[in-house]
């Protein structure tokens, strides 16, 4: 059943304070950024990469998997080479988010695609730092940056990763460790030495993983108890599992749902399939996320919007997502209160 989404409907999750727990910066790299980029540092693509705008948006359109569309990604990011190129994505991110009515963005980074091609952590770093501070100052979005691990790496490519890390997490550059790539032949508990070593030389550090994109209620199970992660990217399968639904509802354990993505990587075969109405009645607190929004055809609204579509959610139960984004958000006491303050001035405007 399709809901239609009025233009009160469209303009009240417009103004909404949303906060973005799940973007990967690489994912927002669109080919009218790939093939400037490509020209621009001399990048020869593959053979097999779509040569036009249109060839390369028919891939995106048409992803069989999750990893159908890493293969894609991974040669995307090959066009990023200077400190200058980070800082134009990123900063076109949430240029593109603020517009949206983002508030809050935690964006997570895959510095071993950058690592293995020649490119230091610190022009990584150094670009995407860049546009997170000149956000924070010209659009008033506060930004956390999260390191993933590409799981399709050994545990060891990890533990060197986050030791050439290691400065940027000292001087609170970086601040969260998560896990990405290929989910299924890659369990969390390869990784547990990872998360332990984080914890340990680093405790005040947000640590996450993606968790039931593909794997079953274990990898969630597994990603809390062996990594104690406090949050989990995706968690689509915890529906499989009422014991765990009932550990995250306990926990307040925020999942950062991505619908778009999960259609296009056929996750689900329709968003409404999505357990949504399931997690808000047990209590299970989650966020609204783009995860790739060049890849997958919509940034955070279009996100909202495609939920709302499916599902016809009223005001008060946006309200309630919007407050738990807040609530799991990575921010201080008196950022939270400011952005609750400003759910509630813009709920009162839309009492249906
Ligand atoms: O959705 C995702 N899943 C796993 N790895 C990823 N890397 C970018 N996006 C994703
Ligand atoms: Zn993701």
């Amino acid at each position: 059943m399709i809901h239609t989404v009025t233009p009160e409907m469209h303009q009240f999750l417009h103004e909404l304070p949303k906060c973005e727990h799940h973007v990967h910066l690489e994912g927002t790299l669109g080919p009218e950024l790939l093939f400037p980029l490509a020209a621009r540092n001399n990048i020869q693509l593959p053979d097999h990469f779509p040569k036009t705008v249109d060839d390369l948006q028919y891939k995106y359109d048409n992803f069989k998997d999750l990893q159908d569309f890493l293969d894609l990604y991974y040669v995307g990011m090959s066009v990023l080479i200077t400190e200058d190129d980070f800082f134009e994505l990123a900063w076109a991110y949430f240029r593109k988010a603020h517009a949206d009515g983002l508030h809050h963005a935690e964006t997570f980074f895959d510095p071993q695609g950058h690592l293995e091609r020649g490119i230091d952590m610190e022009t990584v770093v150094k670009g995407f730092r860049k546009a997170c501070d000149k956000a924070e100052a010209e659009l008033g979005i506060t930004t956390k940056l999260i390191m993933c691990l590409l799981r399709h790496l050994p545990a060891q490519d990890g533990l060197d990763t986050i030791a050439l890390a290691k400065p940027y997490y000292e001087q609170g550059l970086i601040h969260g460790l998560g896990l990405d790539s290929s989910e299924k032949p890659f369990p969390p508990e390869l990784f547990k030495e990872c998360y332990e070593h984080m914890a340990k030389h680093h405790p005040e550090v947000l640590l996450t993983a993606h968790a039931g994109e593909e794997g079953g209620p274990d990898y969630i199970h597994n990603s809390l108890d062996l990594l104690k992660v406090t949050r989990i990217d995706h968690g689509v399968n915890s529906i499989k599992d009422p014991q765990l639904i009932k550990r995250l509802a306990d926990n307040q354990t925020m999942l950062s749902l991505c619908p778009m993505s999960n259609l296009k990587l056929r996750v689900v075969q329709d968003i409404a399939e999505l357990p949504i109405k399931e997690w808000i009645e047990a209590g299970v607190p989650f966020s609204i996320n783009s995860d790739d929004p060049a890849y997958f055809g919509g940034y955070i609204l279009d996100n909202y919007l495609a939920v709302q579509s499916k599902f016809g959610l009223d005001v008060p139960t946006w309200k309630l997502i919007a407050q738990n984004g807040v609530k799991g958000s990575h921010i201080s006491q008196s950022r939270k209160d400011e952005l609750l303050q400003r759910i509630e001035e813009v709920c009162s405007k839309y009492i249906f």
